[in-house]
């Protein structure tokens, strides 16, 4: 799988050696960045570009996913859930990564570097890659009403209080 992956000054430690995870285990990394350390660098442009190549290469028919960092992944999980069709779920436990892709069908995990062990940060990415989207309707119908609102402010046509 092509896996996308982004961070700022809090995650790249983290970043840096779950690449090496990751490309051992057999996958293409993208690296958004940051390509050094500086204290003060500001996560949302790494973040957007890594959701927007995810969307991108899943139009494309790519199988893909991306992963965020930062140190409590909240904001880089803001940040990419501006590009349209991303679907990025902050995850804490094993349960919530295997939700989010039964459930959400998330494209994009983002995890919370100050928050976990590398050895934790780890089994949650390598849960949530594993993990398929049920596509179960309910799931499916929920998602598509997200998708409609992203792109029209409708949902099943209606406007929205
Ligand atoms: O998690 C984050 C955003 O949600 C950032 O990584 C965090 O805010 C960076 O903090 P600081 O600039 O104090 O190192």
């Amino acid at each position: 799988m092509r896996i996308h992956i982004a961070t700022d000054h809090a995650g790249l430690d983290f970043s840096e050696q779950i690449q090496t995870h990751l490309r051992e285990a057999g996958h293409e990394v993208v690296d958004h960045g940051p390509q050094s350390y500086d204290p003060v660098d500001d996560y949302p442009s790494f973040c957007i570009n890594a959701a927007s190549a995810t969307v991108r290469d899943q139009a494309a028919g790519i199988q893909t996913l991306g992963i965020v960092f930062g140190g409590s992944g909240n904001g880089e999980q803001i940040a990419a859930n501006k590009v349209r069709g991303a679907r990025a779920a902050l995850v804490w436990n094993v349960d919530t990564a295997k939700l989010a892709r039964q459930h959400n069908d998330a494209n994009v995990i983002s995890i919370g570097a100050r928050q976990h062990s590398l050895e934790v940060a780890i089994e949650l990415i390598d849960a949530f890659i594993a993990e398929p989207f049920s596509g179960e309707e309910r799931h499916v119908r929920r998602i598509a009403q997200l998708a409609e609102y992203e792109a029209t402010g409708l949902i099943a046509g209606r406007e929205i209080d």
